[in-house]
């Protein structure tokens, strides 16, 4: 049996202040790393073990990661970290407050930005001191770094990293932590459900709660459950297919 586990980082510092965050640096808040430290406790408790991590370049990522390898006693796993598990690029509205956005453009505006697979929101100017171009830590893609980014972007770069660091892995038996952002992981569970067209609109990735895929041979999934820590309870597939939205996210 092939597993994976993917988890979205624990609050961050813009979660708390329901600001669009996209690929802003910001950290976890204390109740972000609180459930980082429960994530890895459950997978602890479940005997979940790892052979390797991958992560974001983002440090509510890393971090979340690091306190739950710590958690686990893997802190010495390798890891790799890149920027194709960085959140979806936010473009303009990086930083601004969420509902203050919903009344200038509308709730139906907002929506698309967040949730269209197809809709980019308004593009990051360069000369815009939040463009991350700049950033040494993305020296390697400078002349790629994103300005705005819809789901089907994100998707793009994220399957690339699959295709070519994760599914080896796994072939290879070695078992896997994915720790990374909401709309990274919905891309994540977008392919590997196969969900057609706008069909993963409602579905939002709780933060810090350990999402288990178990894969057949060819990658495919057999079946995926959430890991959490009050009754230990997994979410059936049946609420899983039926698309219910998971909402407790921000
Ligand atoms: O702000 C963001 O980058 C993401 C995740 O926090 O938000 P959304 O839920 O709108 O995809």
């Amino acid at each position: 049996m092939i597993k994976i586990v993917l988890v979205r980082h624990g609050q961050s510092e813009y979660n708390e202040q329901n600001r669009f965050t996209g690929w802003t640096d910001v950290d976890l808040t204390e109740r972000g790393k609180e459930e980082a430290r429960k994530a890895g406790a459950i997978l602890r408790q479940n005997k979940f073990v790892f052979d390797i991590a991958c992560t974001s370049v983002l440090k509510r990522a890393i971090r979340t990661l690091w306190i739950m390898q710590d958690e686990m006693g893997l802190l010495w796993i390798p890891t790799d970290k890149t920027w194709r598990l960085n959140e979806r690029h936010y473009g303009a509205l990086q930083g601004l407050n969420k509902e203050e956005t919903a009344r200038k453009y509308g709730e139906e505006q907002v929506h698309l930005w967040r949730r269209s697979v197809s809709v980019r929101p308004p593009a990051l100017d360069k000369s815009d001191p939040r463009y991350e171009g700049t950033d040494p830590k993305y020296k390697a893609i400078a002349d790629r770094v994103p300005v705005t980014e819809n789901l089907d972007d994100t998707e793009e770069r994220v399957l690339a990293y699959w295709r070519e660091k994760v599914e080896p892995s796994l072939h290879e038996n070695r078992r896997v932590l994915l720790v990374a952002h909401g709309n990274t992981i919905r891309a994540l569970v977008r392919y590997l459900d196969d969900i057609p067209g706008d069909g993963i609109a409602t579905l939002n990735i709780p933060t810090g709660t350990p999402l288990v895929y178990e894969l057949d041979d060819d990658l495919k999934p057999i079946r995926h459950y959430y890991l959490e820590e009050d009754e230990r309870k997994v979410h059936s597939d049946a609420e899983a297919a039926a698309g219910a939205p998971d909402v407790r996210s921000e």
